[in-house]
């Protein structure tokens, strides 16, 4: 298993302030940047793009960006990702006819792939690819808002993900999307979940340290 990483989600992020917004979300412990991207077709809200995550890098972000694309058809915008210096390009596979391809095109860019199962999309599709992917997303509330309530169904999904993704012998990340905050997190670490996305919990606290650290003890007991 990989080892834990906190993910907060800019969508809760002040946009105005976004780089000096990573920056302290970075200083306050986060470890990869989660960089949500909606274009109003695939879900109902429509958010940032390539642009913002090349300016994100121009103004000195190094940590890993995760770019989950909420956005169909996918493949037309995945070079640009590639170019803005994303390190995840994750998509739907209800995003692509062609998971397959979409998933090589980012490889072949020299970015880590993703798939991201919403709540009622079952896992089916990733044996097929299994050898193509780096990282396995699971949503826990349905995809186009932040601070949403966490669906308890997906703590079942999860195990199943695990247990798929251990058989596999590979080193693929399973992150988990959707209504975390410190009281769930311990238990859905426990599921199997390894990589654990936060917007509001994080973004709307007053403090960005004391919620990651929060988030940290409780992820130490769920391994002890
Ligand atoms: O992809 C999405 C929503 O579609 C997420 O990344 C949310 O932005 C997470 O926000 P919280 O549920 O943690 O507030
Ligand atoms: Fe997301």
């Amino acid at each position: 298993m990989q080892p834990f990483a906190i993910a907060p989600s800019i969508l809760s992020a002040d946009f105005a302030r976004l780089g000096e917004e990573v920056d302290n979300v970075l200083a306050a412990g986060a470890d990869i940047v989660h960089f949500d991207v909606m274009d109003n077709h695939y879900v109902p809200n429509l958010t940032i793009g390539p642009m913002v995550c090349a300016a994100l890098r121009k103004y000195g972000i190094t940590a890993p960006i995760d770019a989950h694309l909420m956005v169909s058809p996918v493949d037309r915008i995945i070079g640009d990702f590639i170019e803005a210096g994303a390190t995840y390009i994750t998509f739907h596979p209800e995003a692509t006819l062609h998971v397959d391809r979409s998933l090589q095109m980012i490889r072949e860019g020299g970015c880590k792939a993703g798939l991201v199962f919403n709540p009622a999309t079952p896992l089916d599709v990733l044996k097929y690819v299994m050898d193509k992917v780096d990282m396995v997303l699971l949503m826990s509330v349905n995809p186009g808002f932040g601070g949403q309530k966490f669906i308890p169904g997906t703590l079942d999904k999860l195990r199943e993900a695990r247990a798929l993704i251990d058989a596999s012998g590979r080193d693929i990340r399973l992150e988990i999307d959707g209504g975390v905050n410190v009281g769930n997190i311990r238990e859905i670490a426990a599921a199997g979940a390894d990589t654990f996305v936060a917007g509001s919990a994080i973004f709307n606290a007053p403090n960005y340290q004391e919620v990651i650290e929060k988030m940290r003890a409780e992820l130490a007991l769920a391994r002890s």
